[in-house]
């Protein structure tokens, strides 16, 4: 396989990113598929390991990809209010058992003095990089927070993620409709109770 740099977009393209070795995963994945007693070379399950290998080359496509490939456009605006995209849906994998957790992550911030902000679509790209890799939902939720803080120098950054684990619903435990909220605030939506809470408000719907 050729080495190339990755580029946002490339997955849509059908194109590996770069440090994804589909034949190696395609090799792995027919390993588990004879490891639980199955047989590879049946109808359904002939081309299962080259889609796992797609299917992962998309599902993990983040790792490699920066903040900066995304928050390209930052711009100045006389604005010094709250900035809040919420509902952004997420999907991403747990890194103890490889499979799903899914649900939405709401990404506020207050521009600085200059006003420097970012497209609106941007916040959204940025959950992606960040969901589209082996996770925990505390890190990913960190990870926003700290590439907007980092990019944009805002006065704060607040982060909510809510998600429900396939890990802890179809397996394990098994509690469905068990939620996880994790939250990441810096700056002045750590400093201060009233922004804090003003931000919950719009992110909860109470306003
Ligand atoms: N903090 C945190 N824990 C997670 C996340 N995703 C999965 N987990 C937990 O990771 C833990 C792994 O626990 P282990 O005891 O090593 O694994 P296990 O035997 O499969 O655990 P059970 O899921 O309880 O059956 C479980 O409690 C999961 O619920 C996450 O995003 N954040
Ligand atoms: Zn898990």
């Amino acid at each position: 396989m050729t080495e190339y740099e990755y580029r946002v977009g490339d997955t849509d393209a059908g194109l590996a990113p770069a440090g994804i070795d589909q034949p190696r995963i395609e090799k792995a994945v027919r390993e588990i598929l004879l490891a639980i007693g199955e047989d590879p070379d049946r109808d359904g399950l002939v081309e299962t390991p080259a889609r796992v290998a797609r299917a992962f080359a998309e599902q993990f496509a983040g790792l490699s990809q920066r903040p900066e490939d995304v928050l390209t456009t930052v711009f100045e605006a006389n604005h010094e209010e709250m900035v809040l995209v919420k509902d952004i849906e997420l999907y991403s994998t747990c890194e103890h058992h490889l499979v799903p957790f899914y649900g939405a992550a709401h990404v506020g911030y207050i521009p600085n003095t200059d006003g420097r902000i970012t497209g609106l679509s941007k916040l959204a790209r940025l959950v992606d990089i960040y969901a589209r890799r082996p996770q925990v939902q505390e890190r990913l939720t960190s990870q926003v927070a700290d590439a907007l803080m980092e990019r944009l120098e805002p006065r704060g950054v607040i982060v909510v993620v809510e998600a429900e684990h396939l890990c802890m619903t179809m397996r394990g435990v098994r509690k469905p409709g068990a939620k996880t909220v994790t939250s990441a605030v810096r700056g002045a939506f750590r400093e201060s109770y009233k922004t804090r809470a003003e931000a919950m408000d719009l992110i909860l719907g109470r306003r």
